[in-house]
């Protein structure tokens, strides 16, 4: 990827209407397109009022909301969860994205014994498991454990919607890359980082929506401010990007959160919110997402060959789907999505949960070290 023809920064404001009309996932909601106003995508001559189209803002995002984080069925029964093979939408689903368990074999033959195997990995509910408390997202000491061995062998990178100190500080391993904040923050590592083939460079930091800090910090504290009353509701300050959580929030005041969010959005027309697992997220309108970053980590790491290179990128979450489009475009490598449920992906795979993408990673490890 060549970043010497300008920064992913979006100055023009005719661009970034564009660039929100015709370039945006379907799941990125534009607030405010344009300074002063809304951009109408009704065309020229529509007259829409601006309460109707706040009204339509409103719904939007509440759907969105609605939508995200389908639950899993319960067995009633006996007060379980449905294993999701005994789900027969489930299995219809694998058909077209099947385990990467089961298809372990396939996976490790596309290195036709010298191709080189990077790993790229989300952190909430892909090596954490999901809860109600942000906070409480720790990584068990087993799943630390595969994820070491993991980029003992191979090259390796975290790549968070969290801050980049949060997700460190969860995650505490040395041995890898990390880029937080949706990939808005890239550490590469230094030159000691064995598997950079790029020896000498000295530590990286790459981040693109640099600009944005003192807006983001002031959205943050707007969100924080006009969402204190809603029970439930919190306000994450991801450095680059804000998460407003609506886990804990009755669903009677979902709309509510969405209404003040996007009453808090109508004065910052260079962010935009998208929505996460129970999350809005709140982000600078730039041409970068999580695709972009595994793009820009796979050639500071001197992995750009993709004849000879083989990304494995494992996310659950809307915005990891920047990541698979990514892999599956340059026919190289593989998106696996971690979900329980049936979900429209651009990865090849899937596993169900962090428990099956510990044992993924473990067997990753166990094949590498009986190959060389
Ligand atoms: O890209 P990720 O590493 O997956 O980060 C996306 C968001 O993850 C976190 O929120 C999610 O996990 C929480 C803990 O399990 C959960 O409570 C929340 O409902 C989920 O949306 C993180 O807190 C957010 O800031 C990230 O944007």
């Amino acid at each position: 990827m060549d970043l010497s023809n300008g920064s992913p920064v979006i100055t023009d404001p005719m661009a970034m209407g564009q660039q929100l009309m015709g370039v945006l996932p379907s799941n990125m909601m534009p607030f405010s397109v344009m300074p002063g106003g809304y951009s109408s995508a009704g065309g020229a001559g529509v007259s829409v009022s601006r309460r109707k189209i706040e009204e339509v803002l409103v719904n939007g995002l509440l759907d969105a909301m609605r939508s995200s984080s389908p639950r899993k069925k319960h067995n009633v029964v006996f007060g379980q969860e449905n294993l999701p093979e005994e789900d027969p939408a489930y299995s219809a689903w694998l058909a077209k994205c099947p385990s990467a368990l089961a298809s372990f074999k396939q996976i490790v033959a596309s290195t036709q014994g010298s191709k080189k195997i990077a790993v790229f990995l989300d952190y909430d509910g892909t090596l954490s498991p999901i809860v109600d408390d942000p906070d409480k997202a720790v990584m068990s000491p087993v799943m630390r454990a595969a994820v070491r061995n993991v980029a003992k062998h191979f090259p390796a990178a975290i790549v968070s919607g969290r801050s980049r100190k949060k997700v460190l500080e969860f995650v505490k391993l040395k041995e890898l890359c990390y880029a937080g904040s949706h990939g808005m923050d890239i550490m590469t590592s230094s030159a000691n980082y064995e598997h950079n083939t790029e020896k000498g460079k000295e530590a990286n930091l790459f981040q693109p929506a640099r600009e944005f800090l003192p807006m983001i910090d002031e959205v943050s504290k707007s969100l924080l401010e006009v969402t204190s009353g809603i029970e439930g509701a919190s306000v994450e300050n991801n450095k680059f990007c804000v998460s407003v959580h609506y886990r804990n929030v009755n669903e009677k005041d979902w709309e509510l959160v969405a209404r003040l969010v996007n009453e808090v959005l109508e004065g910052f027309p260079r962010l935009k919110v998208t929505n996460g697992r129970m999350v809005l997220e709140v982000r600078p309108v730039i041409d970068w997402d999580k695709g972009k970053a595994v793009e820009f980590l796979l050639q500071s790491l001197g992995l750009s060959d993709s004849e000879n290179v083989i990304p494995i990128y494992i996310g659950d979450d809307r915005t990891d789907e920047d990541a698979f489009k990514v892999l599956r475009e340059r026919n190289c490598g593989f998106g696996i999505l971690v979900s329980q449920v049936p979900k429209e992906t651009e990865a090849f795979y899937s596993l169900r949960d962090p428990s099956e993408v510990m044992e993924f990673l473990n067997s990753l490890v166990r094949w590498k070290k009986h190959s060389v």
